[in-house]
């Protein structure tokens, strides 16, 4: 049966520094749960706290119903896979993962059961006789996994397991995790500041910034809607453009989202019924959602420069208030535009995000996705 972990209200001091002051949130049992955040955020601290590595200054962290706050780490039954691997250089891979099991004084028989079981999962069955120094850093992670898992854990933690991989075997590592954390339906949290690989791997995201959740959702609700202007911009790119909305002489209900000034608005059937006419806002506009027209609608640009990319040509355009912007457009048959091309960049009411102008800039509620 997989656990559940409620952390409520924590508190963590180094010293004077208060890192984490009364963060709270809960993972459901078997759910892959992923801190993302900037480095220094303090994911790993919240996740040490959540292992026993480090004490708790305030608040509880509960398995199911009990606190653990003052068990320690070797008492808590959780699996651990560091960003190092920290696996033992002088055993096989057979001997590093049966190490826990034997410390645990599991019987000899049982203890290859499970070891040939638990490398089969991790698809290192045939490397069990291998010395560390003779793998790769993808199978080496593998052994890690396979020592983490292999006492059967209620919780597995991972501190950012795949930042010593390349790029490709990253991809096909993050995937690997996935399936076997899906096969053992074990409750998991994840640590990175990688957005892509918390997109791709989690069930849910937190992100965090100093300290504080800035968001929990699942990884299309904090692509798609993110709460404020920081998750906008540190998952996936956001162009933040300035615009006011404007409440006089729209249809009953409606209002519009005039940018720069220059009369080109959007209706918005759900935007909040508290502001007011005139009032300035933050939006943001992921650039794959713009809409390139030569000839209509839309806020004026001009192409400053392009990156062709196989699947989709990336503009780094000029708006007429001076400020830059990203557009993606995805390849097709569209020709690639000049540089100096005049161009008018329109955007659907249901794919923007509005901000507060000011202040915490977080999302203004009402704005509805269709
Ligand atoms: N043992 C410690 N003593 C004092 N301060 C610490 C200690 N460990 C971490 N910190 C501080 O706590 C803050 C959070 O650190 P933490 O390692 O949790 O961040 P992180 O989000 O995991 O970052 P990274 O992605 O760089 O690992 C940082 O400001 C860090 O300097």
């Amino acid at each position: 049966m997989s656990v559940s972990i409620n952390i409520d209200n924590v508190v963590k001091k180094y010293g004077n520094d208060t890192i984490i002051n009364g963060l709270s949130l809960k993972i459901q049992p078997g759910e892959f749960f992923t801190l993302l955040g900037p480095s220094g955020c303090g994911k790993t601290t919240l996740l040490r706290m959540i292992i026993g590595f480090n004490s708790i200054e305030g608040g509880e962290i509960k398995i199911d119903d009990k606190v653990v706050n003052n068990i320690p780490a070797n008492k808590r039954n959780m699996g651990m896979v560091f960003q190092n691997y920290a696996i033992f250089p002088h055993m096989s891979v057979a001997d590093n993962v049966a190490f826990g099991l034997r410390n645990r004084k599991v019987a000899g028989e049982a203890i290859k059961k499970e070891v040939d079981e638990i490398l089969k999962t991790v698809k290192i069955d045939h490397l069990k006789d291998r010395m560390p120094a003779r793998l790769s850093g993808g199978q080496q992670q593998r052994v890690a996994l396979a020592r983490a898992i292999v006492i059967h854990p209620e919780v597995l933690l991972m501190d950012e397991p795949l930042s010593n991989l390349d790029a490709k075997l990253r991809v096909e590592m993050r995937n690997a995790i996935k399936s076997i954390q899906n096969k053992i339906g074990i409750t998991t949290v994840y640590v990175t500041h990688d957005q892509e690989e918390a997109l791709a791997i989690s069930d849910r995201i937190a992100v965090m910034n100093g300290g504080v959740i800035q968001q929990i959702g699942k990884p299309k609700e904090i692509y798609q809607r993110p709460a404020n202007i920081f998750v906008s911009t540190f998952i996936g790119l956001s162009n933040i453009l300035d615009a006011s909305v404007k409440t006089k002489d729209c249809a009953v209900g409606s209002k519009k989202v005039v940018f720069q000034n220059e009369g080109y608005g959007v209706r918005m059937d759900n935007l909040s019924d508290s502001v007011q006419d005139g009032q300035k806002v933050k939006v943001s506009v992921r650039p794959e959602e713009f809409e390139i027209n030569t000839n209509g609608e839309g806020i004026a640009a001009t192409v400053e420069s392009s990156v062709f990319l196989g699947l989709s040509t990336h503009y780094f355009m000029e708006l007429s208030d001076g400020k830059k912007a990203e557009v993606i457009q995805y390849s097709g048959d569209a020709e690639i535009l000049p540089n100096g091309t005049k161009v008018s960049l329109a955007v659907k009411p249901s794919r923007i995000n509005v901000f507060e102008y000011e202040g915490e800039r977080t999302l203004i509620e009402g704005v509805k996705r269709s």
